[in-house]
């Protein structure tokens, strides 16, 4: 069949939202209360990979436990997969993020006295209580992040790079619509850094959706989406510096 030129040339569709904030806010109760997020809208696309980054107390885990389904917003939408999730019960939520969401933290959270490939095996509990099944799972999560070779080994044997591959691993284990990564490489040297960023940037090439929340400058560069969190409110960020805002809201990313 001849396509016409216009068809040519047409843009791909976009991908599908993953997760998209419309106006979310946060505030804390208290006197005086504080607003840790001002309104913000933020959409991440399936394949992104996408960094926040400020500094202390700019309300970094703030929203990071909204992205994680982990706090509900004071006000706004949130959807996640196409679900409204700011009213789901807890329950709902709790499966959700079991399920479709992937964490990875700066401290590993690693259970010593299980092997690798038994604390990857316990997060795919979520998902099935065949253990033939986890036991597959967590080798070919572990194989992914190149520690096909150490499955036995206990995480107190492992140096720290060994061990964010393990929650990496662990993190990707249920092949989750996102991977959420809280200063991943927050208690590395910087050479073992590079590498688990190596390592996030192949997961990514490979499909997976990925946000980083960091307050580190290097580890933001990486992503190909930068939004900036300063005093609650979010600011995109891209290679030709911050964008403007949008009119009606600050928190526009
Ligand atoms: N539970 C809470 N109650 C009241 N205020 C809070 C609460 N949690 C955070 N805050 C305030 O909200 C603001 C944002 O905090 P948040 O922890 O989100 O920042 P952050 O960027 O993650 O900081 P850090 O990098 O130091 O962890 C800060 O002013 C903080 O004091």
């Amino acid at each position: 069949m001849i396509t016409a030129p216009e068809e040519r040339t047409r843009t791909a569709p976009e991908p599908p939202a993953v997760l998209r904030l419309d106006g979310c806010s946060k505030t804390y109760p208290g006197s005086p209360p504080v607003q840790a997020l001002h309104p913000a809208d933020l959409t991440v696309r399936a394949g992104d990979y996408l960094t926040v980054v400020g500094p202390s107390g700019s309300g970094k885990s703030t929203l990071l436990n909204l992205l994680g389904l982990l706090d509900r917003p004071t006000s706004g939408t949130l959807t996640f997969a196409g679900v409204d999730v700011a009213g789901l019960p807890e329950r709902a939520r709790t499966a959700l993020r079991g399920r479709r969401i992937g964490f990875v933290f700066q401290e590993f959270h690693l259970l010593p006295y299980r092997s690798a490939l038994e604390n990857v095996a316990l997060a795919r509990l979520y998902v099935t209580d065949r253990a033939a099944d986890r036991v597959r799972a967590a080798t070919d999560a572990l194989e992914r992040v190149g520690l096909g070779h150490r499955l036995d080994a206990s995480p107190t044997t492992l140096s720290g790079g060994e061990r964010q591959r393990v929650a990496i691993a662990r993190a990707l284990v249920n092949e989750p619509d996102l991977l959420l990564c809280d200063e991943p490489t927050g208690n590395l040297d910087s050479v073992t850094a590079a590498t688990v960023m190596d390592l996030l940037g192949d997961l990514n090439e490979a499909g997976v959706t990925v946000i980083v929340i960091t307050h580190d400058p290097a580890v933001a560069a990486r992503a190909h989406r930068r939004i900036t969190i300063l005093d609650g409110r979010l600011s995109a960020r891209d290679a030709s510096g911050v964008r403007p805002l949008g009119a009606e809201r600050t928190g526009t990313a």
